[in-house]
């Protein structure tokens, strides 16, 4: 979906801070105004109740005043009235005392206020009163006033400051008038008493506001009298009382007239503003407040108002803010949704475009593809969820037969082979129920003609537009010819081409197969190494044409031997192998098992072949080992049946024999062996003996050259522990050679040496090497390079030589004869020489094998034997050579028996060079009847 970029709100922001700030702005500002008219109005007032309470203290110490100027008036001329010297003493004339004291009566009644007017004389002492009940001997000499005036002649009233009367038992103040007499002396005093209802009086015409007080209280300040009074319980006993300690000091001290503070009234405990006004000349100071929640009752109300119209205003202001950022966001929103409504148009548009286009594409890949399906050589089909055929393309007739609407509506598993069905139904599963993508899986389908063709296939669920799998689809080509050359090249790679059976690689994967079941499943198999007895004489003889159809007659006979489970194969020539599957888990009972099978082999490959027209009788050696849990590598199993094959054949041939450990260990021996002889080789451990042939009149006739090998270890080895393996091995070919080699240049010294040159040297030749194609031209080449005479070269052949190709020996004993060279056949009687080779062959002697010679005294047998070949000799014209003679005895009887040459310990032991030469040199011949004859 496209995303739109915000329109706007950049500057949405800048205006909504804007207004927020304005608005802030005019908020703080009438705050502003509000707290300044606020601050003016709370001074106003403030000043107002100074003002007010300023008029009020003036206006009551000025009736203070006033008063006194009254009572002072009042008190100067009655002064003025009085001879202090002429008035009567009270108790001398009591009507003039009374008269007096009617007087003064009268003049009280001029001051409503006033408590008494007494006269004191100049000691203080009360001579007369306006009041009958006041002592007349009252005493005021002590009180500070009287002092005053009598001790100042200029002073001539005064107002005392208020004083406790314990005369009246009241606080009094008193306005005393000096009286002088005519000499200007003092004479005593007249004062009127005033109690504090006086200045109670005057403050009573003041009426106070409410929270308002006034207060009159002298220079103690001592509360004189107050307003309001009747709140206050105490304060009677306050009256008289100090009320402001030090406070109004500076005007007491006349520092200050007027003086404003604000205190809580330590009378009613009323935070008040108050002004106090000196009353002027007098002792007294008047105090007037006001209470400050009074004064400022008016302030507070236009704080709540302006607080609550700020408060309004602020509300109003804020209604009016967010209905225009309403506005403002309503307008924004309108602007972004008409915005995104243009993209969304534009995208709309797009999109149609795109999809127009996409159509069109369709529509041209659709094309494409009806004709890619039309025309493709791969079968492309669809099924439903069921696995019914919905649509196959035309390809399914050119492929399998069948009319493609012929198959719609068909389960597909009924074309598929029943080995291949659970292969697909699998595939078709996973498709239909996880979605998976198959690929590539071969299975085979059914033609119509009835035949299966292999077909490899990919598929994909099919799904509806809300992805839902609604099918199967898929395409399938036909891989029938791959399949046939696989098969083709797996029959080559696996099959042996002749018998058709598995070759070794098939063997080794089998056996590789059966080795781990036999592990896991611990039982046994065995392995049975099949070799066909003499079968390369017989292709040698009838030729390979007979010596297939033979392999191929054995190879149905050794089947026909086995289970079905079993496997018989071929691993080239004559060597069958067969791999006995599930054989009893106790290795006695296996064994048995497969001897039973070998033995049935081995009959069964007895039976006569039937060559074309010919008739052959064949037998067979088998070696079998056993495999069990035991991990052994296929091999090593090999090996151990070829081994044991091996010795079936040792063991005469058509038999069987079991592998076992010994048979190994002599193998392995044997290889140590060869390992050992192609060292000796390379570092020349191997040397000649030499041993001296007689003839009958015991002259010397010449040595046989045998082979010695000084073993660093062993010391010296004879050729009977290790030419035999030097004949398997192939080593006998430079062994042989080395021997002529050495025997030839010994032979070419001796010529030069008078008493040896009559000598003839005889050279074993093993078969092996006799049957060399180089042999002949090799023996001449040594002649040639060591210059040899080769009339002296006697080369000794066995019977073993006469197995194979005797065409071959004759021809190559023959080209040699030519040149002088002479054969003597070895151990004769012991081989297979039958009489017609024997007159073939181009022999000059015969040598009578010593196994004959060593009993030819006591066994008859032996001795028919010697004397047999003796005379088979005679008449083939052949010299006889007896070997092994070791007694006189020995020598007599065989040269009675017409024998006449003679090898053997009693002529001599073989040994070096230099010892055969040195004996030559000192022959001393034996002689028949003269005792024994020296071993030379
Ligand atoms: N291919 C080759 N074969 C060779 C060569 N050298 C020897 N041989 C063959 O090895 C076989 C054993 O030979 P050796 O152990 O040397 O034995 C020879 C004599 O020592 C032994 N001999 C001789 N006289 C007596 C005797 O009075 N008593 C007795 N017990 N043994 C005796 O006989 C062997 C000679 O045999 P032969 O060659 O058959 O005359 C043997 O078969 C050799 O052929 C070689 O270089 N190549």
């Amino acid at each position: 979906m496209t995303q739109y970029p915000p329109l706007g709100d950049g500057r949405h922001r800048h205006i909504v801070i804007k207004a927020w700030m304005l608005y802030l702005g005019f908020c703080l500002v009438l705050a502003l105004i509000i707290a300044w008219d606020l601050t003016t109005s709370r001074a106003q007032d403030t000043e107002a109740a100074r003002q007010r309470t300023h008029s009020t203290s003036v206006l009551v110490s000025e009736w203070l005043y006033a008063a006194f100027e009254t009572s002072g008036a009042l008190l100067s001329s009655m002064a003025g009235e009085i001879r202090p010297e002429n008035l009567p003493p009270p108790e001398g004339d009591p009507e003039a005392h009374a008269r007096i004291n009617q007087w003064l009566e009268r003049h009280l009644r001029l001051l409503p206020h006033a408590q008494a007017i007494a006269l004191f004389d100049r000691e203080g002492v009360m001579t007369h009163a306006s009041g009958s009940d006041l002592k007349i001997d009252h005493d005021i000499s002590d009180q500070s006033h009287f002092l005053a005036l009598r001790a100042d002649p200029d002073l001539e009233r005064l107002v005392s400051r208020a004083f406790w009367s314990r005369e009246s038992e009241r606080f009094l103040v008193v306005h005393a008038q000096s009286l002088r007499d005519a000499e200007g002396r003092f004479a005593g005093l007249l004062e009127v008493g005033l109690d504090l209802g006086f200045f109670d009086h005057w403050l009573e015409r003041a009426e106070p506001t409410p929270g308002s007080s006034l207060t009159i209280v002298d220079h103690g300040e001592r509360l004189l009298a107050r307003r309001p009074r009747d709140a206050l319980a105490s304060l009677e006993a306050q009256m008289g009382q100090p009320v402001e300690v030090g406070r109004l000091m500076p005007l007491i001290l006349g520092e200050k007239d007027t003086l404003h503070f604000v205190i809580v009234s330590p009378v009613d405990g009323m935070r008040r503003a108050y002004t106090a006004q000196m009353v002027r000349d007098l002792p007294f100071l008047v105090v007037a407040g006001e209470a400050q929640d009074v004064v400022m009752a008016a302030w507070w109300r236009k704080v709540w108002t302006l607080s609550l119209a700020w408060w309004v205003i602020v509300g109003l202001g804020l209604l009016v803010l967010r209905g225009y950022l309403h506005t403002l966001r309503s307008d924004l929103a309108l602007q972004r949704s008409h915005r995104s409504l243009e993209a969304a148009n534009r995208f709309l548009s797009r999109e149609i475009q795109e999809r127009q286009e996409a159509e069109a594409d369709l529509r041209r890949s659709e094309e494409k593809y009806r004709f890619l399906v039309d025309n493709s050589y791969d079968i492309i089909y669809l099924f439903s969820p069921d696995g019914h055929i919905r649509f196959v393309s035309p390809s399914w007739k050119t492929l399998l037969g069948h009319d493609p609407d012929s198959v719609l509506g068909h389960h597909f598993s009924e074309f598929v082979h029943p080995e291949d069905l659970h292969l697909c139904l699998r595939a078709f599963a996973d498709v239909m129920h996880h979605g998976h993508h198959i690929q590539d899986i071969e299975y085979r389908v059914l033609h119509s003609d009835g035949h299966w063709r292999w077909h490899s296939s990919s598929a994909l669920p099919s799904r509806d537009e809300g992805g839902k799998i609604a099918g199967f689809q898929g395409i399938a080509r036909d891989i029938t010819a791959r399949k046939q050359a696989e098969e083709e090249i797996r029959t080559l790679a696996f099959y042996d081409p002749l018998t058709q059976l598995p070759n070794r690689r098939l063997l080794t994967e089998r056996l590789e197969a059966s080795v781990d079941l036999c592990r896991r499943e611990h039982h046994h198999g065995a392995l049975l190494f099949i070799d066909l007895d003499n079968f390369k004489i017989l292709n040698d003889t009838l030729g390979h044409d007979q010596g297939d159809r033979l392999l191929m007659q054995a190879a149905k006979r050794i089947i026909g031997c086995v289970h079905e489970n079993d496997t018989v194969a071929r691993l080239g020539g004559d060597e069958f192998v067969v791999m006995l599957h599930k054989l009893s888990h106790e290795a006695q009972e296996a064994t048995q098992q497969a001897g039973f099978v070998a033995d049935k082999i081995l009959a069964a490959l007895n039976h006569p072949y039937r060559l074309g027209d010919q008739e052959h009788h064949g037998t067979a050696s088998v070696g079998i080992t056993l495999f069990d849990r035991e991990s052994l590598s296929v091999d090593e199993l090999m090996k151990r049946a070829d081994l044991a094959m091996y010795q079936a054949k040792a063991a005469g041939r058509n038999t069987h024999r079991l592998f076992d450990p010994a048979m190994q260990a002599s193998v392995m021996a044997r290889a140590a062996l060869e390992g050992d002889l192609r060292r000796a080789l390379v570092e020349k451990q191997f040397l000649l003996h030499y041993q001296a042939v007689v003839n009958d009149d015991s002259q010397l006739m010449g040595a046989e050259a045998l082979l010695r090998w000084q073993h660093p270890e062993r010391g010296l080895v004879p050729p009977g522990e290790f030419v035999a393996l030097a004949e398997d091995t192939g080593l006998i070919l430079p062994l042989g050679q080395w021997v002529l080699e050495t025997a030839c240049t010994q032979l070419a010294q001796w010529a030069g040496d008078a008493s040896l040159r009559h000598l003839k040297m005889a050279v074993n030749v093993s078969a092996r090497q006799f049957r060399h194609p180089d042999f002949v031209p090799g023996v001449l080449k040594i002649l040639n390079t060591t210059g040899a005479d080769p009339h002296r070269l006697k080369l000794e052949i066995t019977e073993s030589l006469l197995l194979e190709d005797v065409e071959d020996v004759i021809d190559k004993m023959r080209q040699l004869r030519a040149r002088g060279i002479t054969f003597s056949l070895d151990d004769f009687g012991t081989g297979y020489s039958s009489l017609s080779y024997l007159k073939r062959l181009p022999l000059d002697d015969v040598k009578i094998d010593q196994s004959f010679v060593r009993d030819v005294l006591n066994d008859p047998n032996d001795a028919a034997i010697a004397r047999t070949i003796v005379a088979l000799a005679g008449t083939l014209g052949l010299r006889v050579i007896a070997e092994g003679v070791e007694t006189r005895e020995h020598w007599e009887w065989l040269s009675r028996n017409g024998c006449h040459t003679h090898q053997g310990y009693y002529f001599g032991r073989p040994g070096p060079v230099g010892m055969i030469q040195e004996a030559i040199r000192n022959w001393t011949p034996p002689t028949r009847r003269a005792g024994n004859p020296g071993t030379g």
